[in-house]
C-alpha cells in the first residue's frame, strides 16, 4: 500500500523544489507553521467572541413583558433557545478547531481559492467564512481527493494542534505526473493518519475528522433515506464511521432530525461510554444513546440470559407466544359468569360473556382498549340480570291481585306503562352499572376474566406458569417455551427488553384520561399558535418562520417541568420515533430485538452497523438479509469496510487463521498497520498473571517520562468464562466487566462478548480454547478477542494451544521484544 511515515511540512511545488538545501528547507517550514499559526489564533479568537455571545443571550434569557410585545417574546424566546444549543456546541470543539487545509488550482481569473476546515463552521466579523464545517460540501475534496483524482485540489494540508498551537504540517501536493501508479492507489492523508494510529489509547474513542478516508467517507455522506448496511471487518471503522454519519446527517438535515432526534443503539453500557465523546467533539450534543437493554423506558436491563434462553426468547415466534398470552388472559367462565351483589346471585349465561369477548376482540385496538368494551358489556348483563331479578320478586304478588280481580285503577297504569317500556332506560342502565362496577366482587370478577395488564404483569406472570408455558408455546409453534420458566421477581434481562416491548404493542395502556388532557393541551397549543401566527403576520415580520416560532413558544406552554432536549424526550417515550436509528454491533441482535429497533423508526432510515463474521450471540444474525428484508425487502443497500486501521499485521495474521477455522468463507479486512512486536502464546498458570500483566503495561502505559500522555495507555485481559473467576482473583486491582468505568482503569478483565466494539494497547487472552468452547457461534468470540489489540497480544494458555494458533511464538511470562 506504499504507506509513508508522517513527515513534517512537505514544499509545496510552487513554494520551494525538493531538492532545496535544508537550511532554506527549514526557513520555509517555519515560515509556513508561523503563517499558519496566526491563521489559527484569528479562528480560535472568533470561537471567543463566539461563546461570550452565546453565553450573553443565554444569561439574559427569554424577554419578559405583557402581551402587547408578544412577538418581541417570540423572537427572544427562539434566539435564548438558539444560545444554549449553540453554546453547548461551541463547548465541544475547542480541541483541534481547525485541523485541515485546501487549496484549489488557480485558474486563467486567478489564484484557486483557500479553505481552512474544522469541527465547525465560523464566520469572521464581516460574515465572510473563516473555518468551513467539515460537512458541508465545500469540505468534500478534502477527504474526497486521491493523487489520481485530485479534482480541483493543488494541496492538502492537515495541520496538527496541541490546545491552541500548531505544532506540526502534513502537506500533500496532488502532482500527477510525479506520482506512480501504487501511490495513486493507495489511501488519502497517510502520513497524518498513521501519526493517529499510533497513538496510545485512552480507555475512550476519539474523532478521525481529520483522517476520514474515502471508503468511509462514503459511509458518512451516503442519503439519509433508507437502510444502509455498513458491513466490514473488525477496525474497519465502522464505529468511527457511523458516529460521524451521525454527525454529518444532523447537520445537512438539522431541521428533521433535531426535531425527531437520532438514537444510536450499542452492545453495552460501557460501549456507549466509549463512544460518547465522539459526537460532542464534532459539535453535536442531541443524541440519544441506548443499549437493547434500554429500549423499554424506565429499565436497564444487563442481566443476560443463557445461550439457550436467549435464542428463545429472540426467535421471531416469541410475537406469537406474546400474542397467545394475552389472548390466553381474556376468558369465558366454564358455565357463565356468577357474581354476588347485595344478596343476590347476579348470573351471565356463557353465550353471552363469550358474545362480550367477541365483539371487545373484533375492536381494532390492544388488549386494555378492548376491555373497556368488555367491561361494558358484561356491566350491561349484569345490571339486566339484577333488573330481571328485582323484576321477578314483584311478579308473583302482581300476579296474585291480578288473578283477584282487584287491580286499583293507579296500578294498572303503572303496568300498563311498564309493559311498554324497556326494563330499564339509558339512564337507570347507566347508574346502575356505575354502582355495580363499585362493587369489589364484580370488579374482581369481571378483572379475573379481562385483567388490565402492564407488560411486566403479563410476562411475570407467564414465565411463572409451565403450563402455559407448555400450552401457548405449542399454539405459537416456539420450541424450547418451557425453557423461559421461572420464578416471579427474577431480574429482566437484556433479552427481556423487545419481549416487554412486543407485550406493550398487544396490550396498550387504557390512557383515556391522558388522552383527554392531551387533546385539552393541544387544543390550547393550537389557539397559542393561531395568536402567534395572527401576531406576526399582522405585524409583516419573520412570517416565513411564523409558524417553527409559533410551534417552539406553544411547545414551551406545554410542560411546566425543565425543558428537555429531544434526546431526553425521545428516550423516556416507548412510542417515539426517531428520524433516524444507527445500530451498531448491529450483528448481535435477535429478531425479536429488530422488531424493537424498527418500532422506533417508521420511516426505515437506518445506519446498520456490524459484522456476520463476529456475530457472538446464539440468537444474532447470520445474514443481514434474514434479519432485514422483513421490514425492507431487498431495500437495503450494503456498504463494505474492507482496511482495519486497528490490528497490526502480524496479530491479523493470527486472526486470520482462527477466522478460516471457524467461518471459513469470510474475508477479513486488510491491516494497515505494520508495526509492534509479534504476538505469541505464553504457557503460565493463572498464578502467573500479574507478573505478565504488569510487565505489559509497563511497555504500553510508560507515561509521561517515555513521552506518552499520563492517560494513555490501556490493557484488556480477555478470558473464558471458566477461568473468569481466577483472572479476577489474580488481578485484584484491575477493573471488572463491562461497567460504564472499567474504561476509566488501565487494566480491565472482560469476556470476550464484553470486549466487542472495544480496543486496547495490549490484550492478554486467556485460556483461548475454553474461548473457543464457550463461543456460541462456534469461535467467532476468540476472533474478537484477538482483533482487540492495537499493538501487543499475548495468550496465555495451561493446557495445548489450539492448532488455529500454531502461527503464535511460543514465549515466556515476561513482555516479548519490542
Ligand atoms: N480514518 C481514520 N483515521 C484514524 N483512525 C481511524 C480511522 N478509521 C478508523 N480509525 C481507528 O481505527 C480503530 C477502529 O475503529 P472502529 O472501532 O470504528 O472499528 P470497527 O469497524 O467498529 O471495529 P470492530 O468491528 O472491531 O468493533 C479506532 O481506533 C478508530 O479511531
Amino acid at each position: 500500500m506504499g504507506l509513508r511515515q508522517a513527515d513534517d511540512v512537505k514544499p509545496d511545488r510552487g513554494e520551494i523544489g525538493s531538492e532545496a538545501p535544508d537550511g532554506v528547507r527549514d526557513g520555509a517550514r517555519l515560515a509556513a507553521v508561523r503563517a499558519e499559526q496566526a491563521y489559527v489564533s484569528r479562528v480560535y479568537e472568533r470561537l471567543d467572541t463566539e461563546r461570550a455571545g452565546a453565553e450573553a443571550a443565554l444569561r439574559q434569557g427569554p424577554a419578559a413583558g405583557g402581551g402587547g410585545a408578544f412577538q418581541a417574546r417570540l423572537e427572544s424566546a427562539v434566539a435564548t433557545d438558539e444560545a444554549a444549543r449553540r453554546l453547548a456546541r461551541l463547548a465541544g470543539v475547542e480541541n483541534g478547531l481547525c485541523f485541515g487545509r485546501i487549496d484549489h488550482r488557480s485558474g486563467a481569473d486567478g489564484p484557486g481559492d483557500t479553505f481552512y476546515i474544522g469541527r465547525i463552521g465560523l464566520r469572521d466579523e464581516y460574515h465572510e467564512p473563516m473555518l468551513i464545517d467539515w460537512r458541508a460540501e465545500a469540505a468534500r475534496p478534502f477527504y474526497t481527493a486521491t493523487p489520481g483524482a485530485p479534482g480541483t485540489l493543488a494541496r492538502r494540508r492537515h495541520l496538527h494542534l496541541r490546545h491552541r498551537e500548531v505544532v506540526r504540517l502534513d502537506d500533500e501536493v496532488f502532482d500527477l505526473e510525479g506520482l506512480d501508479e501504487a501511490e495513486r492507489g493507495g489511501i488519502v492523508g497517510e502520513a497524518a493518519l498513521l501519526a493517529t494510529l499510533r497513538r496510545g489509547r485512552t480507555g475512550r474513542m476519539g474523532d478521525v475528522v481529520a483522517t476520514i478516508q474515502e471508503e468511509q467517507d462514503q459511509v458518512i455522506r451516503s442519503a439519509l433515506q433508507g437502510v444502509l448496511v455498513v458491513q466490514g471487518g473488525p477496525g474497519t471503522g465502522k464505529t468511527v464511521a457511523a458516529l460521524h454519519r451521525a454527525a454529518y446527517l444532523l447537520y445537512t438535515h438539522r431541521d428533521v432530525l433535531e426535531r425527531r432526534g437520532v438514537l444510536i443503539v450499542g452492545p453495552n453500557a460501557t460501549f456507549l461510554r466509549y463512544i460518547e465523546q465522539v459526537l460532542p467533539g464534532l459539535g453535536e450534543t442531541d443524541v440519544a444513546l441506548a443499549t437493547v437493554g434500554e429500549l423499554y423506558p424506565g429499565l436497564k436491563a444487563t442481566a443476560a440470559d443463557s445461550p439457550a434462553v436467549a435464542v428463545v426468547k429472540g426467535d421471531l415466534r416469541m410475537a406469537a407466544l406474546v400474542e397467545a398470552a394475552v389472548r390466553d388472559r381474556q376468558r369465558v367462565p366454564d358455565g357463565g359468569l356468577s357474581v354476588e351483589s347485595e344478596g343476590m346471585t347476579l348470573r351471565v349465561e356463557a353465550a353471552a360473556c363469550e358474545l362480550a369477548r367477541d365483539r371487545a376482540r373484533a375492536l381494532r385496538a390492544p388488549h386494555n382498549l378492548q376491555r373497556r368494551r368488555f367491561v361494558h358489556d358484561l356491566l350491561d348483563a349484569l345490571a339486566l340480570n339484577r333488573a330481571e331479578q328485582f323484576d321477578r320478586l314483584i311478579d308473583e304478588p302482581l300476579e296474585e291481585i291480578t288473578r283477584s280481580g282487584n287491580v286499583p285503577g293507579w296500578l294498572q297504569e303503572l303496568l300498563d306503562e311498564a309493559g311498554e317500556s324497556p326494563l330499564l332506560d339509558e339512564a337507570d342502565l347507566r347508574l346502575a352499572k356505575e354502582s355495580l362496577w363499585h362493587e369489589p366482587p364484580v370488579r374482581e370478577a369481571i378483572d379475573a376474566l379481562w385483567p388490565e395488564l402492564t407488560p411486566e404483569r403479563l410476562l411475570t406472570g407467564l414465565y411463572a406458569d409451565p403450563e402455559a408455558l407448555g400450552r401457548l408455546g405449542e399454539a405459537a409453534g416456539l420450541p424450547g417455551a418451557a425453557l423461559l420458566h421461572r420464578p416471579p421477581g427474577s431480574p429482566w434481562t437484556v433479552a427481556d427488553v423487545p419481549v416487554l416491548d412486543e407485550a406493550a404493542e398487544w396490550l396498550g395502556s387504557d390512557d383515556s384520561g391522558d388522552r383527554a388532557r392531551r387533546r385539552a393541551a393541544a387544543a390550547r397549543r393550537e389557539a397559542d399558535e393561531r395568536y402567534a401566527r395572527e401576531v406576526i403576520e399582522s405585524t409583516g415580520a419573520v412570517t416565513s418562520d411564523a409558524q417553527d416560532l409559533a410551534a417552539l413558544v406553544a411547545e414551551r406552554h406545554r410542560d411546566d417541568g425543565p425543558p428537555l432536549t429531544t434526546a431526553q424526550r425521545a428516550a423516556a417515550d416507548r412510542e417515539w420515533a426517531y428520524g433516524h436509528v444507527i445500530v451498531d454491533e448491529a450483528q448481535e441482535l435477535s429478531e425479536m430485538a429488530w422488531r424493537a429497533v424498527m418500532r422506533r423508526v417508521p420511516t426505515r432510515s437506518l445506519t446498520v452497523v456490524g459484522d456476520i463474521a463476529q456475530t457472538g450471540s446464539a440468537a444474532g444474525a447470520s445474514s443481514w438479509g434474514r434479519m432485514l428484508d422483513r421490514y425492507v425487502p431487498g431495500r437495503w443497500r450494503e456498504q463494505r469496510l474492507m482496511v482495519n486501521y486497528r490490528t497490526p499485521a502480524a496479530i491479523m495474521r493470527v486472526a486470520e487463521d482462527v477466522l478460516a477455522a471457524v467461518a471459513p468463507g469470510e474475508i477479513p479486512p486488510e491491516p494497515v498497520r505494520d508495526d509492534g512486536p509479534p504476538p505469541r502464546a505464553v504457557a503460565v498458570p493463572v498464578s502467573g498473571l500479574p507478573g505478565l500483566v504488569r510487565a505489559e503495561l509497563a511497555e504500553v502505559a510508560p507515561g509521561p517520562a517515555a513521552g506518552r500522555g499520563p492517560e494513555e495507555g490501556r490493557l484488556a485481559v480477555i478470558s473464558s468464562a471458566a477461568w473468569h473467576p481466577g483472572v479476577l482473583e489474580a488481578l485484584p486491582d484491575a477493573a471488572a466487566g463491562a461497567t460504564p468505568e472499567a474504561l476509566d482503569s488501565p487494566v480491565v478483565v472482560l469476556t470476550a462478548a464484553e470486549a466487542k466494539g472495544l480496543e486496547f494497547d495490549s490484550v492478554v487472552v486467556v485460556d483461548p480454547a475454553g474461548v473457543l468452547a464457550e463461543s456460541p457461534k462456534g469461535g467467532q468470540d476468540l476472533y474478537v478477542a484477538l482483533t482487540r489489540a492495537t499493538r501487543r497480544l499475548t495468550v496465555v494458555h495451561d493446557g495445548d494451544l489450539p492448532d488455529m494458533l500454531a502461527r503464535l511464538e511460543p514465549g515466556g511470562p515476561g513482555p516479548s521484544q519490542a
